[in-house]
């Protein structure tokens, strides 16, 4: 797959996993001009909270806010709620709540939507199984027999009878996430790693053009970029690999 150097940015959704806003906005001035999504997680919604969602959005960043909901139904509807107002693009539940719950995050959205005609409908998907999470792991510790692939095509398979729009797993499961739910479903793929790039805690991993020859739709980078000596350097040579 060709694509060019706008497009290749697009698909790639950077992980600001900093303790506080001032951190956060330094990488992102760093990588001014670079039309990537940012990803906003736990660590920095936690400490920096919906304001720094807001300020992205205000100067015109795509923002994947990545709080994994997983929770009772009405509860995550709530938050579902609540995550839409926020005006992001895309946000994400853990599929490990069921049907229900997802279905319920899909009614806080409605919700939502029809509370305010200015609102776009943000993309809304489901953790499968965590990219951190191997063969071994999975079986012996969490105690879900059966593989990692079958474990993560049934995880996307709820979220599609859901009602949702795709979900993050490995860049290793998306053919047959797709072969399940159809191309138009949504992959966002953790889990990437440059060539010789150290692998922290990741274990089920691809190189960047590995995950775009595997069709994946978005691409979550964190430390390969944050950590980085220079981080715009980093993602521009991600970016000239997809290219
Ligand atoms: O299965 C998952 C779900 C979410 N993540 C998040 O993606 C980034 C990856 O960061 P790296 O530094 O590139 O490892 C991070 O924010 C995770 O919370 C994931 O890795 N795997």
């Amino acid at each position: 797959m060709k694509l060019n150097r706008e497009q290749a940015a697009g698909r790639i959704m950077v992980a600001l996993d900093y303790p506080d806003a001032a951190s956060a906005e330094a990488l992102v001035r760093s990588l001014e001009g670079i039309p990537c999504f940012m990803k906003v997680g736990m660590q920095l919604y936690y400490a920096a909270g919906p304001d720094f969602v807001r300020s992205l959005k205000e100067r015109g960043y795509k923002v994947f806010l990545d709080l994994k909901m997983h929770d009772i139904p009405n509860t995550v509807k709530g938050g579902a709620n609540s995550i839409t107002k926020l005006g992001v693009d895309v946000f994400n539940v853990h599929a490990a709540g069921g049907v229900q719950m997802m279905k319920a995050a899909m009614e806080g959205v409605e919700q939502a939507l029809a509370g305010d005609a200015k609102l776009q409908p943000p993309l809304v998907i489901a953790v499968t199984q965590l990219t951190s999470t191997s063969q071994q792991v999975l079986n012996e510790e969490i105690g879900i027999g059966g593989s990692v692939q079958d474990a993560v095509v049934r995880y996307a398979q709820l979220a599609k009878e859901a009602g949702l729009g795709g979900v993050v797993a490995s860049p290793q499961e998306v053919q047959l996430i797709k072969a399940a739910c159809g191309t138009e479903f949504r992959t966002i793929t953790p889990g990437i790693r440059p060539a010789g790039a150290d692998l922290n805690d990741q274990t089920r991993i691809m190189t960047p053009s590995q995950a775009l020859q595997q069709g994946t739709d978005y691409m979550v980078i964190g430390r390969p970029i944050t950590a980085a000596a220079d981080p715009r350097q980093a993602l521009e040579s991600i970016i000239e690999e997809l290219i």
